[in-house]
């Protein structure tokens, strides 16, 4: 898949059959309309290409508050990438792109970019200055410029949009196997790690502290989860710990993770973290050895979880 940043360097597309969309998560619904740009290129002898926007616009229309996003625009590309999309056209989501009128919207930015076969588009898709062009515009100016339309109809939209607030609302409440069901793959997650408090190798579970490498990625909810991770070349599986360590009377929540088979000093290094099963809630513990005994139970399930795929 080739990623394109600038749109004055934009190569000249072979009968390009285009969709335009936010993507986030890259879920079951999304894999379903990109299988349909793939085919649809594929029975023509075109080259698919998926137009996406960055920032995405959640966050310009609520600059205040975090955008909670699913995938990061990195964590989507690879996403793309995997599902074999020949392009990803990556548009500056600017005040500028936004206040075009919507006629030139369709004749210099998709016409005269893109030049497309076909357009595969939301039946509410909306651009222009106010939001004024939609389906409608693309159907009347479709004779002009000669692109086929393929409209996605009002059912699949409010489904994927039904999928991504499922996806949103499952993963802050820890109910990752829904989160999971609805993405078709693993949430995942990336963050730094730093120093805590150094207790944990004291009991035999040294636990790597995490801060989250993006802020505007959603957060996972409070739990301990069975979990496989990469840190550099190394991946494994592992158990995560996202709470305030009632046993400690701590009150700052702490996303740390214990890797299985695995000894060496990591502070600074950036570790992925995929969610694979939500095993059981925070709870307080008399002392640190009943912590201890729960911990040994916990590797235990998250064994049993992780099989022989690791
Ligand atoms: C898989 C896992 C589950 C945990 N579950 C709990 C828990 O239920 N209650 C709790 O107070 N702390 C829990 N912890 C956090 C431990 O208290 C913490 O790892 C320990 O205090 C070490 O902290 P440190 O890394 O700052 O040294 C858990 C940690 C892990 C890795
Ligand atoms: N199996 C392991 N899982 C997690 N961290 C490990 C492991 N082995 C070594 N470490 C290292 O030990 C640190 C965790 O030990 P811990 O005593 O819990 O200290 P801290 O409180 O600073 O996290 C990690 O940050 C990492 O550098």
């Amino acid at each position: 898949m080739q990623v394109h940043f600038d749109l004055e360097r934009l190569p000249e597309f072979r009968n390009a059959v285009v969709t335009i969309g936010t993507f986030d998560g890259v879920h079951k619904g999304h894999q379903q309309i990109i299988g349909a740009l793939r085919a649809e290129a594929a029975r023509i002898g075109g080259e698919s290409v998926v137009i996406t926007f960055d920032p995405h616009p959640r966050k310009i229309v609520h600059p205040d508050v975090s955008p909670e996003l699913i995938t990061t625009l990195a964590e989507k590309e690879a996403l793309l990438a995997g599902h074999d999309i020949d392009h990803l056209v990556v548009v500056p989501f600017t005040p500028a792109f936004a206040a075009q009128e919507a006629e030139a919207y369709v004749s210099d930015f998709l016409v005269g970019r893109f030049r497309p076969h076909t357009l595969i588009i939301g039946y509410d898709h909306r651009f222009g200055h106010n939001r004024s062009g939609g389906y409608e515009l693309l159907e009347q100016l479709q004779e002009r410029f000669g692109y086929r339309l393929i409209e996605i109809p009002k059912h699949v939209i409010s489904e994927l949009s039904i999928s991504s607030t499922k996806i949103r609302a499952s993963l802050k409440s820890s109910d990752v196997a829904t989160a999971n069901e609805l993405l078709g793959y693993p949430f995942f997650f990336e963050g730094t790690v730093v120093h805590g408090d150094k207790l944990g190798r004291t009991i035999g579970y040294p636990t790597a502290n995490l801060q989250y490498t993006d802020g505007d990625k959603i957060r996972l909810g409070e739990g301990v989860f069975a979990v496989r991770f990469r840190v550099g070349v190394r991946s494994g599986g592992g158990m995560l710990s996202i709470g305030k360590r009632p046993t400690l009377h701590d009150t700052i929540e702490r996303v740390e993770v214990n890797l299985f088979d695995f000894h060496e000093e990591i502070y600074g290094a950036t570790i992925r973290i995929e969610v694979l099963a939500y095993l059981r809630p925070q709870e307080k513990y008399g002392s640190l050895e009943t912590l201890k005994e729960q911990l040994h139970r916990d590797k235990e399930d998250s064994l049993r979880i992780l099989g022989s795929e690791w």
